[in-house]
């Protein structure tokens, strides 16, 4: 049990990391606002629902749960079995728009943590396609960005690329001005119900390859304590960083590949 309760909302409670995340932190004792399409599943003190395709959903939400926050933990997200405006709208924009519009609702010190995804990888080489993403404020420009792109580059990943990008580009800034930090977590594979669509999406022998490499897919009792360690004040100097939780398969990828022992 915490000494200090703290006030935090998670996104994405409804399910799967989210539900984990909501969870853990009521069990120690902390003040948690679950916030999803069907948040009355969460272990929390507050409940509320909200599309986050919806901007002015998170708006009107976000004008009526006050302020003094010590966290904001972003865990929603659609596969890429979605029509590809909502991978966009929920895992980008949503994200995007919920963190500025909590930012002046934080307390300094406070930590705003995203789950992006290791199908992230390769994000450094796409800063100027995603440039191009991150002007886009609305649904309506997103639409209009994504309707430019190659169809047959996996939607999924871009959001995800989006979500650190954009995260890594707030972070400086959120810290001088509101003195919270920005942080994301990647998952690998992980034991949750979104791990169907990712068969479906993805191909079910890819994700048995990373399976097989690292001995097992990851459990939601691997994420929630690394969303924990970034809001909470023992990584009060980590700001800006994406934190890979994958049992180490992605590490070797963009290194020349892995040494052999
Ligand atoms: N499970 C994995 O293998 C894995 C791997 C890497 C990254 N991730 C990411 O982890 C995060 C959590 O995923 P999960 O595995 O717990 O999946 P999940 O499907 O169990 O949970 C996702 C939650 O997001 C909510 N959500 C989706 N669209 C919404 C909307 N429009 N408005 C409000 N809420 C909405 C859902 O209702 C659900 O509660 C996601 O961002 C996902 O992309 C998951």
């Amino acid at each position: 049990m915490n000494t200090e309760q703290r006030r935090i909302v998670v996104v994405g409670a409804g399910s799967g990391i989210g539900a984990a995340t909501a969870a853990h932190f009521h069990d120690q004792g902390d003040h948690v606002l679950a916030v999803d399409l069907r948040p009355e599943a969460a272990k929390a003190s507050q409940h509320a629902q909200c599309d986050l395709r919806d901007a002015a959903q998170i708006r009107d939400l976000l004008g009526s749960i006050g302020d003094s926050w010590d966290m904001l933990a972003y865990v929603a997200g659609v596969p890429g079995t979605a029509p590809a405006a909502d991978v966009l709208k929920v895992n980008y924009l949503g994200m995007r728009l919920f963190a500025e519009g909590m930012l002046p609702l934080m307390q300094r010190g406070g930590s705003v943590v995203t789950v992006a995804s290791v199908a992230a990888l390769g994000w450094q080489d796409r800063i100027d396609v995603l440039a191009g993403l991150l002007e886009s404020t609305d649904a309506d420009a997103v639409e209009r960005w994504q309707a430019g792109q190659d169809p047959n580059y996996p939607v999924y990943s871009t959001s995800k690329q989006a979500a650190i990008l954009y995260a890594k580009r707030l972070a400086a800034a959120a810290w001088q001005r509101y003195g919270v930090r920005v942080n994301t977590v990647s998952p690998g594979p992980t034991e949750t119900p979104i791990l169907g669509d990712f068969e479906a999406s993805m191909g079910k022998e890819v994700l048995d390859t990373v399976r097989a490499t690292v001995g097992r897919h990851a459990r939601v009792s691997d994420i929630v304590p690394v969303i924990e360690f970034l809001g909470s004040p023992a990584a009060g100097w980590v700001n800006g960083q994406d934190i890979h939780v994958d049992g180490g398969f992605v590490a070797p990828m963009s290194v020349g590949g892995p040494v052999q022992l």
